[in-house]
């Protein structure tokens, strides 16, 4: 299976389970890889046959600039959700950092994967 991928997506959102991070936006990094066969539009050279990446990062922003979770496990998870359900992707594997959450490192954060390849 192939592989189409969005990287270094950065997306301000309220994220977190202590009281100044309620009033705030954080800036969080997701990595997105999903699998999907590109052979149809390798062949046909029509967006219609493959994963549009445009379209993919125009709905994760729009979900997670208006979401105010506290744990970046569910959010992760409802991003996974979301993508499979609406992309019909079968396998994806998404990096969540919230860089500067803890001082002493520079990245933090959790990665899942979800489906079969
Ligand atoms: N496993 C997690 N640990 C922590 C989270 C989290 O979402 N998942 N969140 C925090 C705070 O919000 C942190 O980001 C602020 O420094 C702490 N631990």
């Amino acid at each position: 299976m192939d592989i189409i991928f969005l990287g270094g997506l950065e997306i301000d959102t309220v994220i977190g389970i202590y009281d100044w991070e309620r009033r705030v936006k954080q800036t969080i990094v997701l990595d997105i890889e999903m699998a999907f066969d590109i052979s149809k539009a390798a062949e046909t050279d029509d967006i219609a046959h493959t994963l549009d990446y445009k379209a993919v990062s125009d709905r994760v922003v729009e979900f997670v600039e208006q979401s105010e979770f506290f744990l970046v496990e569910t959010l992760i998870e409802r991003v996974a959700t979301i993508l499979r359900q609406e992309f019909d992707i079968p396998w994806l594997r998404i990096v969540l950092n919230k860089r500067g959450a803890i001082s002493r490192a520079k990245d933090v954060g959790i990665i899942i994967e979800r489906g079969e390849k």
